[in-house]
């Protein structure tokens, strides 16, 4: 049994303020791995820009080879669409052969807009929540203030965006340090968001 740290997200492409984040939680937390789990179609989202799923997948397993506490996650690709996290999680519970417990980690923009999403109280029933720190607008819901399932991780802020890379890339500009270097050179030679 562990506890996995489910960091959902459409990583288009993956970027370093997602490898920071995951990492500080694996080594400052009590969570044994964290898993990105590559959404095919968030709710909330356009499927606007939005490179094939396997491609995204590929991106998130080529960034996260070298880190054992790191894994990428294909699940939600044949759940249906788009992917509510609630119906994710009984999937997961579902098919838990090994036992391992299940953690939510989001970002504090995330958690403002929690009230939103689909069965958010079922989520909260069954699973603690990680959240980081974020600069955004808005302000946390009453009923998600000291809650006993919501633990709050001093993780550093790093306001960098999958949409900001893939605008300056598109202009011409250097985004390569904002990229574990195996994703840049995927995305290089596949040519991707130059147009
Ligand atoms: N720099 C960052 N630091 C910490 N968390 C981030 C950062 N950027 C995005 N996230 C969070 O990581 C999760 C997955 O990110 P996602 O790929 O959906 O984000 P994004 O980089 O904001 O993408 P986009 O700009 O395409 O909307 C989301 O919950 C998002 O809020
Ligand atoms: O289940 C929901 O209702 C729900 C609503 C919005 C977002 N989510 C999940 O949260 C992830 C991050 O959301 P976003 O909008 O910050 O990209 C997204 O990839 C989904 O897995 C889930």
């Amino acid at each position: 049994m562990k506890k996995i740290g489910l960091y959902f997200g459409t990583f288009n492409p993956i970027h370093v303020g997602h490898m920071v984040l995951a990492n500080h939680m694996v080594e400052f937390s009590d969570l044994d791995e964290v898993w990105f789990v590559v959404t095919p179609q968030s709710p909330f989202k356009t499927k606007k820009t939005l490179l094939d799923d396997h491609h995204r997948y590929q991106m998130v397993f080529e960034a996260t080879q070298d880190f054992p506490k790191l894994k990428p996650s294909k699940v939600e690709f044949d759940l249906p669409q788009p992917n509510y996290t609630v119906d994710t999680l009984a999937y997961l519970l579902d098919s838990n052969e090994n036992g391992h417990e299940f953690s939510l980690i989001m970002g504090e923009d995330n958690l403002k807009g929690f009230h939103k999403w689909k069965n958010y109280n079922v989520i909260l029933e069954h699973h603690d929540i990680y959240v980081y720190p974020r600069i955004s607008e808005g302000t946390v819901e009453h009923q998600f203030k000291n809650h006993a399932r919501i633990h709050r991780i001093d993780a550093p802020v790093m306001e960098i965006s999958s949409t900001f890379i893939r605008k300056q890339h598109k202009a011409g500009k250097n985004i390569r340090p904002m990229l574990p270097d195996a994703v840049w050179k995927y995305m290089d030679e596949m040519n991707f968001y130059r147009t």
